[in-house]
This record gives structure tokens, sequence and C-alpha cells, in this order.
């Protein structure tokens, strides 16, 4: 049974110590806990890799259970501008101090989509209530935040998770939810979400709609090609039958409207899959080349000129490595 909440919140770390590595940054902000002091803080990174989340644990941890009422959470792309923003501050800013801290905090997510007149005023805002609040500013591109913010306040930078840690969160979350899996559909969830926590938790979430959290179920949800269609195309092209390899190419991405991205990384996990019995020379050349056409892909060439190059390669080492044309 799906469950009513999403598992990206109902899982979501509540303290610095519940936070899945990342380990720097909670270092750093349960320093800050100890000392009941911090300056401005400016969380960057990608999307899903815990900036809320280690906001929400430093200010639970910062001022216990009740932390809610020392917060005030804007969204600035929610907000009608930054006179909302400014009004909405100045407001809390005028409610008491919590006894054992000194100071309030203001989350401001997404604050890289404010213009930079509204940064400028934002700052100014900052400045005004210094003495009671401290902000934190979340934001994807660091870039886009104006130098006088980024001079004012203590940078976290937030990297994308590690296989490891997303899949032992994952392996977590199901033993809670009493849910069983294939290791292997773990692996496929890390791969297409790409160390972004929440998509890997909400992939998991809609797999587990199918009873068991398995590969076949990972790619319908993804609406992805099932390894099946692309494993009988690289076996095609083993086999040396070049065109017909090359039609269930263009069959997976006129049905899935795949990207040639999405089919590389596919055939680089499918290689890997014990279905294969080939040598390990040919393993090894062909995922170099593998390699080789994921750069050239990223790089902007075409993918159908390159998918069709590597089917090219796989039906020339197939026929130098498993024999001649059946
Ligand atoms: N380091 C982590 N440890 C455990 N869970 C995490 C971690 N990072 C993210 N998550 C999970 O992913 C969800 C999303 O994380 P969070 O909201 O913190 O992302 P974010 O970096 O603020 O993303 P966005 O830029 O989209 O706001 C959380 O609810 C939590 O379940």
């Amino acid at each position: 049974m799906m469950d009513e909440i999403l598992w990206a919140e109902k899982y979501r770390p509540r303290s610095l110590d519940d936070i899945v590595n990342q380990r720097d940054i909670v270092e750093r902000l349960k320093h800050f806990v100890k000392e009941k002091n911090m300056p401005h803080l400016l969380f960057a990174g990608p999307p899903g890799t815990g900036k809320t989340t280690s906001a929400l644990a430093l200010v639970h941890d910062l001022y216990g259970e009740n932390y809610e009422q020392y917060l005030l959470e804007l969204n600035a792309s929610d907000e009608r501008g930054i006179d909302v923003i400014r009004n909405k501050v100045k407001e809390f800013a005028r409610t008491v101090t919590p006894g054992s801290v000194p100071f309030k905090t203001v989350l401001l997510d997404e604050a890289d989509n404010m213009t930079a007149d509204a940064q400028q005023a934002l700052r100014r805002t900052m400045e005004l209530y210094t003495e009671t609040t401290r902000f934190i500013l979340a934001c994807n591109y660091l870039s886009k935040i104006i130098d006088p913010i980024q001079s004012r306040t203590a940078l976290f930078r937030f990297y994308p998770l590690k296989k490891e840690d997303v899949i032992s969160r994952l392996e977590f979350i199901m033993k809670q939810e009493g849910v069983q899996y294939d290791p292997k559909a773990l692996d496929v969830i890390y791969d297409v979400t790409n160390g972004d926590m929440r998509k890997a938790i909400n992939v998991l979430q809609a797999a587990s709609a199918y009873g068991k959290v398995t590969q076949e179920a990972v790619f319908k949800v993804l609406g992805l090609a099932q390894p099946k269609e692309v494993r009988d195309m690289v076996k095609l092209a083993l086999q040396g039958r070049f065109m017909d390899a090359r039609s269930k190419l263009l069959s997976l991405i006129i049905n899935y409207g795949l990207s040639g991205e999405d089919i590389v990384k596919q055939v680089h996990r499918d290689i890997f899959s014990n279905e294969y019995q080939i040598p390990e020379e040919l393993r090894v050349l062909l995922t170099d080349y593998i390699g080789e056409v994921e750069f050239r892909i990223i790089e902007g060439a075409d993918d159908e000129i390159q998918l069709s190059a590597m089917l090219a390669k796989l039906a020339l080492l197939g026929q130098k490595y498993l024999g001649e044309k059946k």
C-alpha cells in the first residue's frame, strides 16, 4: 500500500546526528550549536543534497523540540517580491528571542531566484536585524548570489551524495517500511538520480507501489526501457547482426523517448550484468569504448550517430572475440 505521506519527508533527518554523510558540514554546524552562536549562513549545492534538511536540523538542535517558534521559513520563489520578505522578517524580528540562544533564524530557500536588486534589499534587511536574527540562505547556484551577500555569510557547499550513502539510506527506509527489494534496483535508482537523495527516495516510494522494488518496477516508474530490451539490442550487436541491433535502437529511442545518455548508461550497466558469458578482455574493451561514447554525447555529439557507432563497435568486437556471425 502506498503511504499517504512522502517518504522523503517522513525520513527527513530531524537532528544533525541523523544526517547521512556531509560530515564536514555537520561538524561545522555542530560547533554553532555548542557555542550557541553563528554568523549568517549560505548553503549552496544541487537539489536534494540536504540543504533544507541541514538548516532544519541545525535549528532543531539549537532551540530544541519547539524550534518552530524561533524559525521563519520563507521561499524566495513563492513570496511576492522582497517587500513581503522584508515585512515578514520585520514582524518576526519583533517577537521575543529564545532565552538560551540570543537570536532567531530566518531560512530563505531558493535565494538564487531573487533578482540582484532584491538581493541588495535583502542584504540591507539582514544587516538591520542582525542583533536578533540570523539568516540561512539556500541556493542551487552560488554564482547567482551577489558578492555583498557572499562576503557576509559563511559558505557551506553541498555536493551530490555518494552511492553508498544513498543506497544505505534507501535500504534503511525499505527495512522500516517492511518492503522487499532487489539490491540491483537500488543501483539503478542511484544511477538515474545522481546523488539527489530526494529524487532517489521518491523513485523508491513510487516503485514500492508495485510490491517488491525490482529493476522492472524502477524502470516502469522512470518510463525507461526494460533491461531486457536493451539486452536484446546488445546481444544482436555482439552477434554481428548490426542492422537488427540498429533497428532495435531506433525503436528504443522512438518508443521510450530515451536520450542517448540514458541508453549508453543502460548499456554500460547491462555489460556488467551476469547475463553475458564474455571474455574479460572484451568486457574491458567495451567498457572503455562505452565511456568514450558517453563523453562524446555529453559534449554534444549527435546521439544517433554515436549510438550507431557504439553498436558497430560491439559488432566488430563481438565477431573478433565471440566468433562468426550467426
Ligand atoms: N544527507 C542526507 N541524509 C539523509 N537524508 C537526506 C540527506 N539529504 C537529503 N536527504 C533526504 O532528501 C530530502 C530532500 O533534502 P533537502 O530538502 O534537504 O534537499 P535540498 O538540498 O534542500 O534540496 P532543494 O535544493 O531542492 O531544496 C530530505 O527530505 C531527506 O529525506
